[in-house]
């Protein structure tokens, strides 16, 4: 089992996730558990200020035109393992599945268990690449910063790459009076 400190980091992000051992690339880390929502129970969550949330993940991200009932996403404000609440966003690519194109230390992995059926409720993150002791764990949200209709209103993005979309999405921030 891989050891874990939940620390304050120095960089404006909040808290974070560290492990306390190096870890090998492909590493198991956790699994994302939460409720099952459709985009519209999770659209309604959000625009309640006290159910919003910060720990969901997207089930079926990857695939276009789906109906409501099919595009899922986990939720686990309520209920739910949640570690992953705690990995701060690192990223620069869309689309992400393969582990070249990712800037996060951690992607994550659709997995079928029980059924054979194309809708995957269960997530688990994996090592992108060896992560060193007392290194942050990151994952790239995929959040389109620059999508005025995305349900979640997108943070002003630190992670610092050269390649973020967060914060070159800036301008459009403060066009809309974010900060
Ligand atoms: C899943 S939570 C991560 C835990 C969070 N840092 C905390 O203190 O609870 C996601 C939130 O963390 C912050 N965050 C994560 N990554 C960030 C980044 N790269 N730049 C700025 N804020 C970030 C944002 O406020 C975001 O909404």
């Amino acid at each position: 089992m891989v050891c874990f400190q939940i620390f304050f980091t120095h960089d404006g992000k909040g808290w974070g996730l560290r492990t306390l051992e190096q870890l090998p690339a492909g590493a198991f880390v956790c699994e994302c558990v939460g409720e099952i929502l459709t985009n519209m129970e999770q659209e309604e969550r959000n625009n309640n200020a006290t159910s919003r949330s910060n720990c969901q993940a997207h089930l079926q991200c990857s695939e276009k035109g789906l109906k409501d009932e099919e595009a899922l996403c986990l939720d686990a404000t309520f209920s739910g393992i949640c570690f992953h609440i705690f990995f701060t966003h690192d990223g620069k690519g869309w689309g992400l599945r393969t582990l070249e194109c990712c800037d996060g230390n951690l992607v994550d992995v659709p997995v079928t268990i029980e059924s054979p059926d194309r809708h995957y409720y269960h997530i688990a993150f994996f090592t992108s690449r060896v992560v060193k002791p007392m290194e942050e764990l990151t994952w790239d949200y995929r959040i389109d910063f620059d999508d005025d209709t995305y349900p979640i209103e997108a943070f002003k993005c630190l992670c610092g790459s050269p390649f973020c979309r967060g914060a070159s999405s800036s301008k459009k921030r403060k066009k809309r009076g974010r900060k």
